[in-house]
């Protein structure tokens, strides 16, 4: 089981950079077998051109390297925690792509505007507040995790309804039922990223989605009456 998470693991880590979501050795992607309760997640700073399933590194809930040759992520703890607390999460991906951390930087939530959006995230994206020095000191990257988890919970957000997250000053987190989603996720987040800064641009008073259009997208492909797939 676990050699075949390595692989998956291993291939979503090598989409990163094919989709254009990281540079050199930034970004990290896992994924959880929740039987066994370990998580398989890439090496750090290992270069994705030279990278081996093999080299795949399997974590227990608190964060313990149960096997491995490499050093793990830095991100680790970022993971553990945000799979420790829901379980619906199959698999998660950070990455720094240039767009969604454009609106990172700037502190912004990514708001849906267009149905592009609407397909996957089921409204805004939040940004995460920075962590305070207390916080920092604690350890920062399982904070970041607790970070993400406040701001879901203080506004009542659905982690699979809006499977993403932008952490002011740094960059997204998205996540899925496995990590192939969670890829897919980054990907589309980044790509309506794009889309809002120009759209932004050209109409300064554009209007958010009316909620009847996200509600037609969002719900036909994840809601009642589910349009796609029928048969
Ligand atoms: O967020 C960061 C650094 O700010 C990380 O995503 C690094 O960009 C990649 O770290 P490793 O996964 O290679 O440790």
């Amino acid at each position: 089981m676990l050699e075949q998470l390595k692989e998956e693991v291993f291939n979503a880590n090598l989409d990163l950079p094919k989709q254009g979501l990281v540079k050199y050795t930034w970004g990290n992607a896992s994924a959880i077998d929740r039987e066994s309760g370990l998580f398989v997640i890439k090496p750090s700073g290992i270069d994705y051109e030279t990278m081996k399933p093999s080299d795949m590194v399997v974590i227990d809930l608190d964060g313990n390297v149960v096997e491995g040759d490499f050093r793990p992520s830095s991100d680790t703890a970022t993971h553990a925690v945000l799979y420790k607390h829901y379980q619906e999460i199959g698999g998660i991906v950070h990455t720094h792509s240039t767009w969604a951390t454009i609106w990172a930087q700037a502190g912004l939530d990514l708001p849906a505007m267009g149905t592009t959006h609407a397909d996957t995230f089921y409204g805004s994206i939040p940004c995460a507040r920075y962590l305070t020095q207390e916080e920092i000191d604690r350890g920062y990257e399982a904070e970041t995790g607790n970070v993400i988890i406040e701001t879901f919970e203080e506004r009542g957000l659905d982690i699979l309804a809006i499977p993403g997250v932008l952490l002011h000053g740094h960059g997204p987190f998205t996540w899925g039922k496995d990590v192939h989603s969670a890829v897919m996720n980054s990907v589309v987040l980044d790509e309506v990223a794009k889309m809002n800064l120009f759209t932004r641009e050209l109409n300064r008073f554009s209007e958010e989605l009316p909620q009847r259009i996200l509600d037609k997208h969002y719900l036909r492909k994840h809601g009642k009456n589910a349009y796609y797939g029928q048969k």
